[in-house]
């Protein structure tokens, strides 16, 4: 994450004081992620992560968001535990933002995935879709096809700037994703943002999964296509079949794919292209003054999004 509010010493002791989880020795700001203000804070106690929520997270959804934490940690799934505090409640407020303590989580995220982490994060992706089936609440999901043309029309013509005829090339795209957008495909929990930097390893073994500040109730589907976009491209831009294959694969383990959602593969790949380029060259192109934070290359999904539109079938990805 990054930090976009600042927290003061007091203000933080002041917040503590409502928890029972010792006194604060030191807290630090997280540089990494765009979304929320994190904070690494040391107690007397132990490790927390203190999160600040900021732009794009709606304060309705908390409960949702830290809610299904609790829902899948309840079911085995390694996730953050919201701390209660001494009402029993997991909500707060720090310097004017919705905030919550969560329990730190060991390991690391691998910069270089292999095909030995994309394995990991295929079965843990089934695994959540798998334990999420009986979470009671739902959360539509807010940047689904409907919200892409919103969206783009926010960058406008700025898009331009970043490429030159990106705009138009776009407009093509959500015309074909909007009228060919799988429908009627297994539907649930997703995590929806199953980056390399939300997934903990110690060594090679999956340790954990983080940031479910996207997590709604959408198309199982559409979060393997998420993570193959993430995890299988190379810094060169190519698609890693091998590491597609892995992916796939330790999903499959799990939770086999249909023979709709194999056929849907490679449009929803093309959406989920196009999801991430959109909301990166909005950040792009607002990076907020003073902000301790690195906005994300559209142009990485521009490049995914002209692969997906050459693929003819689910096997191009390994399956
Ligand atoms: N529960 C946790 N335990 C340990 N470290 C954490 C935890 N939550 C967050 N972090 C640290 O903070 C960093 C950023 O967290 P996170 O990915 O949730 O931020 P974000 O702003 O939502 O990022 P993103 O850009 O992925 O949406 C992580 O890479 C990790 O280093
Ligand atoms: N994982 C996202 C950032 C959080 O939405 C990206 O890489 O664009």
């Amino acid at each position: 994450m990054a930090v976009y509010t600042d927290v003061t010493a007091e203000e933080l002791s002041r917040f503590l004081a409502g928890y029972a989880i010792g006194e604060l020795l030191s807290y630090k700001g997280i540089a990494e992620g765009v979304e929320n203000s994190n904070f690494l804070v040391h107690t007397s106690t132990g490790n927390f992560i203190l999160t600040l929520y900021e732009k794009r997270v709606a304060e309705g959804d908390l409960p949702f968001f830290l809610g299904l934490m609790e829902h899948l940690a309840a079911r085995g799934l390694n996730c953050p535990q919201p701390v209660k505090n001494k009402d029993g409640g997991i909500l707060g407020r720090v310097a004017g933002r919705p905030a919550a303590m969560v329990t730190f989580l060991e390991g690391m995220w691998h910069r270089k995935p292999t095909a030995v982490h994309c394995a990991g994060v295929g079965e843990a992706l089934a695994n959540l879709h798998l334990d999420g089936a009986d979470f009671p609440m739902t959360r539509p999901n807010a940047l689904s096809v409907n919200a892409w043309r919103p969206l783009f029309e926010h960058a406008g013509a700025r898009g331009d700037s970043v490429r030159p005829g990106l705009c138009n090339e776009i407009v093509a795209e959500l015309d074909v994703l909007e009228t060919s957008w799988p429908r009627g495909l297994p539907q649930g929990v997703i995590h929806a943002d199953l980056f390399p930097d939300n997934v903990f390893f110690l060594g090679d073994t999956l340790s954990g999964l983080i940031d479910f500040y996207f997590a709604c109730t959408d198309t199982l589907a559409y979060d393997v296509a998420i993570c193959l976009n993430a995890w299988c491209f190379e810094p060169d831009h190519s698609y890693n079949v091998t590491k597609g294959r892995a992916l796939l694969g330790g999903y499959n383990k799990v939770r086999p794919l249909d023979a709709g959602e194999r056929e849907a593969l490679p449009m929803l790949c093309r959406g989920a292209a196009m999801r991430f380029l959109l909301t990166r060259l909005v950040d792009w192109l607002a990076v907020p003054e003073g902000a301790l934070v690195k906005p994300k290359d559209p142009l990485e999904y521009h490049r995914k999004l002209r692969f997906h539109q050459t693929v003819k079938s689910a096997a191009d990805y390994g399956l």
